[in-house]
């Protein structure tokens, strides 16, 4: 089944374009993520998800139920983490808890308060009041708020943001354990290694418009092999090599260059080729490629 059908959606602020004709199918159980640059749309895309906001163009339905036409249904299935933290501040941890549970129609719900709180280290401050929570704690919150009425779609909106490494750890070991029971997962995150780590398939937003859409792996794929990475304290790198080079940045000691190469045979004729050219290597290094290198690459228009 289909948890997210995104439509053509459309989403103008006045003379600015923040989505233009955006569809995605993500079906149920996949931990999917949703990248792109500040500004691309991507919170704005979730808003129109969990109904906030309306398109200008285009519908979402989520399993099915419309988020405009159908509200209540398709709200029910979803259970959306937003990236501001706003709640009452006299209200307790758990009060906030089953307040929501109330909203969801669920007044019984403590069975598993209890074990949301337990999953997200939240339960020695079940009594606290919300206004005495650091905003790590404050965060805990806001994601066992949105999985109070255990919906089986689930997006976060860059849930990890300023948060330390222990709630990451404890964050994405509970979000993947959900995910394996069958939960469906939509991620946005500027961290790329942890939408590396987790993702399974990757949407990428550039301006209001899906700019990549495929599986991590085979995006990861594309990019041939490895990088070589050359800091070069004198000389450069020669006119026949400059259609290798990915990046080029300046640093303290010289250049340094992101080179691409397909095998590691490839290394040694470019490194005499450097030589003959007179340029002085500073520093080398061998990467495989990684989501980020592809992200650039992507946003920088020049495909992979
Ligand atoms: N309420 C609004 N009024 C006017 N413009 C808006 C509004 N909300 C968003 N925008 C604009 O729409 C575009 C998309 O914003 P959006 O917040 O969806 O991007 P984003 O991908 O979530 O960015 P970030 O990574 O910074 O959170 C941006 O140019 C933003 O300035």
């Amino acid at each position: 089944m289909t948890a997210i059908q995104i439509s053509n959606v459309e989403k103008r602020y006045k003379s600015l374009q923040a989505l233009g004709g955006v569809s995605l199918s993500i079906e149920e159980g996949e931990f999917f993520g949703l990248l792109g640059p500040n500004g691309a749309g991507k919170t704005t895309l979730i808003s129109i998800i969990a109904g906030l906001i309306r398109p200008d163009a285009g519908s979402v339905s989520i399993h099915g139920h419309d988020v405009v036409t159908d509200f209540r249904a398709a709200r029910k299935k979803l259970g959306v983490v937003p990236q501001e933290l706003v709640f009452d501040p006299f209200f307790t941890v758990r009060e906030t808890l089953r307040l929501q549970s109330g909203y969801f129609g669920l007044p019984n719900n403590d069975k598993w308060i209890d074990e949301v709180m337990e999953n997200l280290d939240l339960t020695t401050k079940a009594d606290t009041n919300m206004r005495a929570l650091s905003g790590g704690m404050k965060r805990r919150v806001l994601v066992a708020q949105a999985l109070v009425h255990k919906p089986p779609v689930i997006v976060l909106d860059e849930p990890t943001a300023g948060v330390d490494v222990e709630l990451r750890q404890t964050l994405w070991k509970f979000i993947s354990r959900l995910n394996r029971e069958g939960h469906t997962i939509v991620l946005t995150t500027h961290y790329l290694e942890e939408a590396q780590a987790m993702c399974k398939r990757v949407a990428m937003l550039k301006t209001g418009k899906v700019v990549a859409l495929d599986s991590m792996s085979s995006l990861i794929r594309r990019i041939a092999g490895s990088q070589l990475i050359l800091h070069l304290k004198a000389g450069d790198i020669p006119a026949d090599l400059r259609p290798l080079v990915l990046h080029n940045e300046p640093v303290e000691t010289g250049k340094k260059y992101s080179l691409k190469i397909n095998e590691y045979t490839e290394v040694e004729p470019i490194l005499a080729r450097l030589r003959e050219n007179g340029a002085v290597i500073d520093e080398l290094q061998l990467q495989q490629a990684d989501l980020e290198d592809i992200f650039i690459q992507i946003m920088e228009g020049r495909g992979v």
